[in-house]
């Protein structure tokens, strides 16, 4: 990691003299006389932290702190003075500076400081480069597909994900609702602060109570401290509530609370508690249906469906199966360590006429498991699951047993790699009748 230091002092003595013994510790530093000198050098050096004096010929050093501050936040600047007042200091460190000292006085403090002002910068700037990799995951262009549908809806999230309002996801089961509220969130100014995401199917009423608003110590046996909830850790942030459509009746109203008014009331407790929290909700279920059934808040649907964004399924859109199956299989070849790098037409046209009821995630896992299994460098049309066979071309073109035994054996010859007692075994036949069927079917010899 770069020590870099850079001194600001025109006392040319000092200055050399602080070069020399901070230069012993092992930094790099550099020099300059005056205020522009120094924000030059900042320009072009990955500078660290900066010793700055106050007394400049050009600025006043306490006012040099806050340029430095806006044009590099992850600087820190040690103020050196030799007459200090308090209200330069605490005008200092309002500036932003990591410490303001005095000259002669503090000598023996300022390697130590240093020391802290280096950890300090390193370690906001190992915070910055993983929250921009976390944003960089999360961002729309990680959304993989380029069929109008999808870019229809990329479009308008993109709208909606600067603005603070509450948007409701559509669509079936693994169709990205997650993927796409983590985009909106991570391209919103609430981007720094918490995504919570919750799954309201996976708690009972009691117990996703809790988990979202937190309890007092005493609400209920076994709530023996107090518990702060999700939308306390979400507060300056962004609550993703998935499966919003299964969620109590009751509950319900506390998070219409949540969104007319930003407060809510812990378990067990009489005062509320202040919130300020973006919500992005997301169901497959029809909604409008549930509110006929009674199960759904009328209200609660109008507040939440203010902004609506229905994801298309995956056969809605079918010209992004091949690329998408194409981004799967370049993760997993990675993953697994496979030199893979192709699709056969056939093992291509069998995922482009299957029934997708599962969506991105279904074609996911299928990808997933045909790498597994693959041997040779292209992934071919035996490594998909059988149902995918009505379809797949130079699958079993007719309905026939026998064209269907020969599939399924080969199959499991592949899945054995070619192991004939193991294949006997898990067909439930003998091996000489397995031998026979392969003569038969002129399979593998
Ligand atoms: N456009 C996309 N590009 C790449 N991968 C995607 C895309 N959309 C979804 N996925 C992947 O598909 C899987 C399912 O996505 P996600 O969990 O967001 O779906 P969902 O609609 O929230 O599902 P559920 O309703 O079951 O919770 C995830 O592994 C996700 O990474």
């Amino acid at each position: 990691m770069q020590q870099n230091i850079l001194i600001i002092d025109d006392e040319k003595k000092l200055n050399g003299l602080l070069t020399r013994i901070i230069e012993l510790e092992g930094y790099k530093v550099f020099q300059a006389y005056t205020g522009k000198e120094g924000l030059k050098i900042l320009a072009q050096e990955e500078i660290q932290v900066v010793i700055s004096d106050v007394k400049l010929p050009d600025v006043n050093g306490v006012e040099l702190v806050k340029q430095i501050k806006e044009k590099q936040p992850y600087v820190e600047v040690i103020n050196l003075t030799a007459f200090g007042t308090i209200a330069d200091g605490v005008l200092s460190i309002k500036n932003g500076a990591f410490d303001y000292i005095t000259k002669g006085d503090d000598n023996d403090k300022i390697l130590p400081m240093l020391a802290r002002a280096m950890d300090k910068a390193h370690l906001q700037l190992q915070v910055h480069n993983l929250q921009n990799k976390i944003v960089k995951q999360f961002t729309f262009e990680g959304i993989v597909g380029h069929s109008k549908a999808i870019n229809a809806a990329i479009d308008l999230a993109k709208k909606v994900s600067v603005t603070d309002t509450t948007v409701l996801l559509l669509g079936e089961t693994g169709t990205g609702k997650e993927v796409f509220a983590h985009a909106i969130h991570y391209n919103s100014k609430r981007k720094t602060e918490n995504f919570v995401a919750v799954n309201c199917s996976s708690f009972s009423k009691e117990l996703l109570e809790s988990e979202l608003f937190g309890h007092k110590a005493g609400a209920f046996t076994g709530a023996l401290k107090e518990k702060k909830g999700l939308f306390e850790e979400a507060d300056g942030g962004t609550m993703f509530l998935d499966e919003i459509g299964e969620m109590d009746i009751n509950l319900q109203a506390k998070i219409l609370r949540v969104i007319e008014q930003g407060e809510f009331i812990k378990v067990g407790d009489t005062k509320t508690t202040k919130v300020n929290v973006r919500i992005i909700a997301a169901t497959n279920r029809k909604l409008e249906g549930e509110i006929a059934k009674g199960n759904f808040r009328e209200d609660l649907f109008y507040r939440l469906s203010v902004f609506q964004i229905l994801l298309p399924s995956l056969n809605e859109r079918r010209d992004d199966i091949g690329l998408l199956a194409k981004h799967y299989l370049k993760e997993y070849t990675r993953k697994v360590g496979q030199k893979i790098n192709d699709m056969s037409p056939e093992f291509l046209s069998g995922l482009e006429k299957h029934n997708w009821k599962g969506n991105i995630r279904e074609l996911k896992n299928i990808i997933e498991r045909a790498v597994i299994i693959c041997d040779g460098p292209t992934l071919t049309v035996d490594l998909l699951p059988l149902d995918f066979y009505d379809h797949a071309e130079n699958a079993p073109s007719s309905f026939a047993l026998s064209s269907i035994e020969k599939h399924h054996i080969n199959k499991i010859l592949h899945y054995t790699k070619g192991n004939k007692t193991e294949t006997a075994r898990l067909l439930g036949i003998g091996l000489t009748t397995l031998y026979r069927k392969i003569d038969e079917y002129e399979l593998e010899k």
